[in-house]
């Protein structure tokens, strides 16, 4: 199977290293160039735009970092809209909102090309192991056609129907992860001001009804104030920002997540936004200094 591959990010590189690992043909593009390099000396071809990519390719993923990016690479010139027509498939597995997928899927379709959204839970190491859980939605015929693509990169695939669902179903669940994120780094915080190991905190949660891969992968190195990133804390942000808007739309009331947001805003203010989500501790910490 010959795929494009639009973004080449922590997550895009990962995630097309494995489909080229795993025997398929894969073409790239990445808005700077130069990060094309590593995947072409493991056999990837590269392309100098969207366009380019969707000319050669019948199937074309996207990992791009919002909805300005995801819109950017689908509408700009030389995009992905230049080039897509009848035969063709698009599948963004981008963190977006609804809205965004919505007008993607909208613009794909009438040039009679095919849309699904496939944004995935799981970070870097998922990503570079073929783990992560794919929550797609829209054709359903190209999403059966994807499924070779999806079994490398993914170990489980959901499909959620139309085109959205897949993008509120992954913002609800960043948003648990986010107020999960901000409840954890308050404990760590209180336990080290209260005169308590916070390592010794860890292997209390770990032995108990709260354990989880999060707080175990995440913990030991918050405890270092080590934030190498996985996850970008300015993605976060950026999703529990999009999640807030769905709570909006349908009037659900979320103040955990609100607090936890401008916990994720002030970490970013304070410069940490490249840093993985769980610096979002410092912001904890700068409160109570
Ligand atoms: N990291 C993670 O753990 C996870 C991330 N996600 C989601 O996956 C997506 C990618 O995340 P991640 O790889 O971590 O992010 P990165 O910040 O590492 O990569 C972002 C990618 O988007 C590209 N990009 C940004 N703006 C534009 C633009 N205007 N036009 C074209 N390309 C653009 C970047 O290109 P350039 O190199 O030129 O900057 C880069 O390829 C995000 O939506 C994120 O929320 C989902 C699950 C886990
Ligand atoms: O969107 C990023 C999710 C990160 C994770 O699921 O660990």
């Amino acid at each position: 199977m010959e795929v494009g591959f639009l973004g080449l990010g922590i997550m895009g590189k990962a995630m097309s290293l494995n489909l080229l690992k795993h025997g398929f043909k894969v073409t790239v593009w990445n808005r700077t160039l130069s990060k094309c390099d590593e995947l072409v000396e493991h056999g990837a071809s590269v392309c100098e735009s969207p366009a380019q990519v969707i000319k050669k390719c019948k199937y074309t993923i996207a990992m791009l970092s919002d909805p300005c990016a995801a819109l950017s690479v689908v509408f700009d010139k030389d995009g992905v809209l230049d080039q897509i027509c009848d035969g063709k498939g698009y599948i963004d597995m981008s963190t977006v909102d609804a809205e965004t997928s919505l007008k993607i899927n909208e613009a794909i379709t009438g040039k009679g090309g095919r849309f699904v959204e496939g944004p995935v839970s799981g970070s870097k190491k998922p990503a570079e192991d073929g783990q992560l859980i794919i929550l797609a939605a829209g054709d359903k015929a190209l999403f059966e056609e994807s499924i070779p693509a999806f079994d490398v990169l993914g170990k489980k695939s959901f499909f959620l129907g139309q085109v959205g669902n897949g993008a509120k179903m992954k913002l609800i669940v960043n948003m648990i992860m986010g107020s999960m994120m901000n409840a954890f780094s308050e404990g760590l915080v209180l336990a080290d001001k209260s005169g308590l190991s916070s390592d010794t905190l860890l292997d209390i949660l770990d032995l108990g009804a709260m354990t989880n891969p999060m707080f175990k992968g995440k913990g030991p190195s918050m405890n270092k104030s080590s934030y190498p990133p996985a996850f970008p804390l300015k993605h976060q942000q950026k999703d529990m920002r999009l999640a807030l808007a769905l709570g909006d739309e349908n009037a659900v009331s979320m103040p955990v997540a609100a607090a936890a947001n401008e916990a994720f805003k002030k970490a970013r203010s304070l410069g940490l936004g490249d840093l993985d989500f769980s610096a979002v501790i410092e912001a904890v910490k700068f409160s109570r200094e």
